[in-house]
């Protein structure tokens, strides 16, 4: 039995069911997946285009509805929500307090400074924003000197790294991240995966990353491989050359 195996599951997929589109438009991104995100571990999660990253990463952050099958988060001390079994009111409640999103399309609110954005999350959930962590995130990031900039008057890696930091901020026990070094040149693009592998070691976050770069995902505990809306390999520490083979055997 492989150690992620072991420990505790921070998240846990279920059956999940996705469907979109009816008749001959219909795409079924997510079929039957069941998936266990070890708690406090740093989890990459691979795959073709198409093959239902996105769509796995939103229905478990509760973003997105599945046709069936659950999403259940387990607590440090035991206690589980089903996410899937929660009203929209509950939902956000839970969304807020718990899990941490960085989106493909940054998703920053336009009227809001960078500051403003990234502190969202803890205004809203009422927390008390570490500060000392905040300025440490901002500096690492090359934020500093943008914090009073709204969106518009940042690059797309700058909002990229906004909503980086806006996830990691309020520290939030789970943090989804779909391609968060997508936009990124490499220097900025390891900042930000030095970050997410802190969140784990430091903070004992769970982190879920969608990536198409084997290097990134060669950094992260172990990587699940998704092929056609389901998990076709779970591969622990591979290296960077192990899971580029994968990937063209999974492409063919
Ligand atoms: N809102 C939507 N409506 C209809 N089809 C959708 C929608 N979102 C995704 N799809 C389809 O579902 C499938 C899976 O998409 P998804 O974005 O989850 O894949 P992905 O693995 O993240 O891809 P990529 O690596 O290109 O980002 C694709 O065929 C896509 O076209």
């Amino acid at each position: 039995m492989s150690t992620q195996m072991r420990v505790r599951p921070a998240v846990r997929a279920a059956n999940l069911t996705k469907t979109y589109g009816t008749g001959d438009a219909t795409v079924v991104p997510l079929k039957n997946l069941s998936i266990d995100f070890a708690a406090g571990a740093f989890t990459a999660v691979m795959g073709p285009s198409g093959s239902g990253k996105s769509t796995l990463m939103h229905v478990l952050a509760g973003l997105d509805s599945a046709d069936s099958g659950t999403v259940t988060l387990t607590h440090d001390d035991g206690a589980t929500i089903e996410l899937t079994g929660l009203g929209e009111k509950e939902l956000t409640r839970v969304r807020r307090e718990r899990i941490g999103f960085i989106f493909q399309a940054y998703n920053l609110v336009p009227a809001m400074t960078a500051e403003e954005n990234i502190l969202l999350p803890a205004s809203l959930g009422g927390a008390a924003t570490d500060r000392l962590f905040f300025e440490m995130v901002i500096d690492r990031l090359g934020l500093t000197d943008r914090l009073h900039h709204r969106p518009f008057e940042l690059s797309g890696g700058q909002q990229q790294r906004v909503a980086v930091a806006r996830a990691l901020v309020s520290k939030p026990a789970v943090i989804f991240a779909d391609e968060p070094t997508g936009n990124l040149d490499s220097r900025t693009g390891a900042e930000v995966l030095g970050l997410l592998r802190t969140a784990v070691d430091e903070f004992g976050q769970t982190v879920v990353m969608v990536t198409h770069d084997v290097n990134a995902a060669a950094g992260a505990d172990s990587t699940v491989i998704l092929n056609d809306g389901r998990v076709v390999d779970q591969l622990q520490d591979p290296t960077a050359e192990l899971l580029a083979a994968r990937m063209i055997e999974v492409a063919k």
